[in-house]
């Protein structure tokens, strides 16, 4: 099987912003600025993973642990500080309900922005339009600005552009939670059927039992790193053994 996502050494930092008490600014500042006031601290350090195409992978990990970070590089809407990140194919993500969408604009007009964002020409929307509505049964909201969305309306149309672009990478992180249990089905079951296609999925998620239905590979991330890599059922142990 060829390798689908392969990341090297990938390492973030981010600043980390503290308030300071006037007290603390104005030392800082009478003291003519020498030393930081913020630090730095790593949410990714020299992670490595190789993903073959066709393979389901959970990314699983306390809160903070780096997960959505690490997901965000493989879609590549962050960039690292050091360490690559290669993709092989067209990659869909579903990391930020509403994300890619424009507030003042209509369902219909944001199937055209997200589409073409995701790499569809205008022709493949139009073609795809009927489809992505019916599977989104936003039904005749898609004529409604999407401000007056609910969190669960736009999952529906985000996934349902998604899953229409014939993405050869999938990354979902934790929004199905937002969606209904009957959308939520309707999600896994599409989710199911792109994987059978050979597609390869990526998923953030604390929802174990939705994570063993859709995923076969387990891997936790702690502090930033990857402290273990095998099956799911092993990193969900992993897990709840603390
Ligand atoms: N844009 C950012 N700027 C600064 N810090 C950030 C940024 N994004 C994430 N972080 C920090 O990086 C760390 C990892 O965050 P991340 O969202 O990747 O964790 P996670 O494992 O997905 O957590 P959760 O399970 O809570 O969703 C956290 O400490 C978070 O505060």
């Amino acid at each position: 099987m060829p390798v689908s996502i392969d990341i090297d050494n990938l390492d973030k930092r981010f600043v980390m912003r503290h308030t300071r008490s006037i007290k603390e600014s104005v030392l800082w500042l009478l003291k003519g600025r020498r030393g930081d006031l913020s630090r730095k601290f790593s949410a990714l350090e020299g992670v490595s993973l190789t993903i073959q195409q066709g393979e389901t992978v959970a990314l699983l990990g306390f809160n903070g642990s780096g997960k959505s970070t690490l997901l965000k590089h493989i879609s590549g809407v962050m960039l690292p500080d050091a360490g690559t990140v290669r993709i092989r194919g067209r990659v869909a993500g579903l990391i930020e309900v509403g994300a890619g969408f424009h507030p003042d604009l209509s369902g219909r007009d944001n199937v055209f922005l997200n589409g073409s964002i995701l790499g569809m020409t205008e022709k493949e929307i139009r073609q795809q339009f009927d489809s992505i509505v019916e599977f989104s049964e936003i039904g005749e909201f898609i004529d409604t600005e999407v401000r007056f969305y609910s969190s669960g309306m736009y999952l529906r149309l985000a996934f349902a552009v998604a899953v229409h672009t014939d993405p050869d990478i999938f990354l979902i992180d934790e929004i199905l939670a937002v969606g209904d249990e009957p959308f939520q089905k309707k999600c896994l079951a599409k989710i199911k059927e792109l994987n059978e296609a050979g597609k390869t999925l990526v998923v953030v998620s604390h929802d174990f039992d939705m994570v063993r239905k859709v995923c076969e590979r387990g891997v936790v991330l702690e502090h930033g790193r990857i402290v273990q890599d095998g099956t799911v059922s092993e990193a969900i142990g992993h897990l709840r053994a603390g």
